[in-house]
């Protein structure tokens, strides 16, 4: 027994593959423990039996337990890796929870893992840093600002926005850029050389835009400045050199008022699909523009008091005239445009070759898309995906991954993209907002995305979210 490790095992106890099983933290009786003490003790007591059905279940109810600790600092972690339960190790880290805590020994589950002989555990512990390719989710491993709507051509420079003088410089400047709409319509101008249509903000200067600037009924929007390198402004010179971008809103037709040159231009009534043939660095601004002009134009009026309004902060504030009214104090989230968090889910079948996908009623005939639902009052973004899988197909769900995001400007929601892993597989379909719900094959996805119309059903076009989610399962977790 050369080893020092094996050494000290051996003289410890002879019992290191018998179960060392969780002792509950207080000596007390259940009730005198509370609800909470309780499920903790029952979930630390799960993964030191190597129960992993009961562990998944009680995650799925409560994420929060994953990085409870209970006697002398022991987590979840650490018992099932002490007693060489490699499905709950493995189901632990899948959900994310902390690998690196200690007990009260210094002890971290790797290290418990290594001394009590557990190799595989162990090995599996230092290399989860990447523990999603061990099972059914793929890599997290993404650049930021892949989704159409989502690229930053802007610096929004909001410390800008209370700077009247430097706004209304700006509002002058021959440099600067106007970008226009009606009633939300963008205009635009189609790009000939693309064999594909594409569609270019039509961007106007100072001139051009004069007398629909100084309309009573335009609403100017300060959208930021150009984020390219520009030159550096003359020492002492009133200039800075950054080209700014405002927005302007009318509600009457303006194209008679504005001066444009060439053919080929008009406002892009929409929304859908047409906004989806921006080009990709305009599509974020026209997302920006769109949001804040469709708040203004829902909440003319003040929604605490009723009262009148006027328009602050180059357009991102509106602050109600009346003297006293609640919204002048204390946070008032009514003042500021709104974004709706949803979250939009491709939920994954335990066995991992099949995804669920639904469709509502007024989706063209053949298209399925990923299930999607508003995120409520007081509800985590996790929390949120159970709760509309279940309601929409009757699945349940265990973990969820954040995967990647989408500003969608239908008017004002932040699509919040995630892998789900079902923990059941029959669909119970809510007829009220799906049609059909179905579980699709690998290879039908797959066929949906190559083949188009000649497939069994097809997806969402590829600037929106739920398309994006689906190539990214397959792309990386593809065995073709
Ligand atoms: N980019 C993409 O790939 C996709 C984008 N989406 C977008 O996601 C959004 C939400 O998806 P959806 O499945 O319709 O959502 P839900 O499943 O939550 O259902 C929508 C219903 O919720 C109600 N609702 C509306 N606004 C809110 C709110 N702020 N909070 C709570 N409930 C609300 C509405 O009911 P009522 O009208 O009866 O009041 C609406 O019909 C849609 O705007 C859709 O355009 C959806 C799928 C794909
Ligand atoms: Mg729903
Ligand atoms: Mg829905
Ligand atoms: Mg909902
Ligand atoms: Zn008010």
């Amino acid at each position: 027994m050369s080893d020092p490790l094996s050494l000290v095992r051996f003289l410890l106890t002879e019992s290191s593959h018998v179960t060392y099983y969780h002792l509950p933290v207080k000596n007390m009786t259940s009730v005198q423990m509370s609800a909470k003490d309780e499920m903790v003790e029952q979930f630390l007591d799960c993964a030191s039996r190597g129960d992993l059905a009961k562990v998944s279940t009680m995650i799925s109810h409560s994420s929060q337990l994953l990085n409870e600790s209970g006697r002398q600092g022991w987590t979840a972690l650490m018992l099932a890796a002490r007693n060489g339960h490699f499905d709950v190790v493995k189901a632990l880290l899948l959900n994310g929870c902390n690998k690196d805590l200690v007990n009260k020994s210094g002890q971290t589950a790797h290290g418990i893992a290594k001394f009590w002989g557990h190799r595989h555990i162990a090995r599996f512990l230092a290399s989860s840093g990447d523990v999603a390719h061990h099972g059914i989710l793929p890599s997290n491993k993404l650049t930021e600002n892949e989704t159409y709507f989502s690229r930053e051509y802007l610096n929004r420079m909001s410390d800008k926005r209370t700077d009247l003088e430097w706004l209304s410089a700006k509002q002058s400047s021959s440099e600067t850029v106007f970008i226009v709409f009606h009633n939300s319509d963008p205009f635009v101008t189609a790009e000939p050389e693309d064999i594909q249509p594409k569609l270019k903000l039509y961007r106007f200067g100072r001139d051009s835009v004069k007398e629909v600037l100084h309309q009573s009924d335009t609403m100017v929007i300060f959208l930021g400045v150009e984020k390219q390198e520009c030159s550096p402004s003359s020492p002492g010179s009133k200039e800075d050199g950054l080209i700014a971008w405002f927005a302007l809103n009318t509600k009457k037709n303006p194209t008679e008022s504005l001066k444009v040159t060439g053919s080929d231009s008009f406002f892009l009534s929409g929304p859908m699909p047409r906004l989806l043939m921006l080009n990709e660095d305009e599509a974020g601004i026209v997302a920006q523009a769109r949001s804040v002009l469709a708040w203004h134009s829902r909440y003319s009026f003040c929604p605490t008091c009723g009262g009148k309004t006027k328009v602050d902060e180059g357009g991102y504030k509106r602050t109600c005239l009346t003297e006293g009214c609640r919204s002048l104090q204390g946070i008032h989230n009514t003042c500021y445009p709104r974004v709706d968090p949803v979250v939009i889910m491709l939920v994954l079948h335990p066995d991992g070759n099949q995804c669920l996908l639904g469709r509502k009623k007024a989706f063209p005939p053949g298209m399925f898309s990923c299930l999607a639902g508003f995120i409520e009052p007081g509800e985590t973004i996790e929390n949120a995906v159970r709760r509309e899988v279940l309601e929409e197909s009757g699945v349940t769900v265990g973990p969820v991954q954040y995967v990647s995001c989408q500003p969608w400007p239908m008017p004002s929601s932040l699509m919040i993209g995630c892998f789900a892993v079902a923990t059941s597989t029959d669909i119970k379909v809510d007829e009220n907002e799906i049609e059909d719900a179905r579980w699709f094959t690998r290879q039908e996805v797959i066929d949906a995305l190559v083949k188009g119309d000649q497939a069994v059903f097809f997806m969402p076009p590829r600037q929106a979210i739920a398309h994006y989610l689906v190539k990214h399962w397959i792309g990386i977790n593809s065995n073709l």
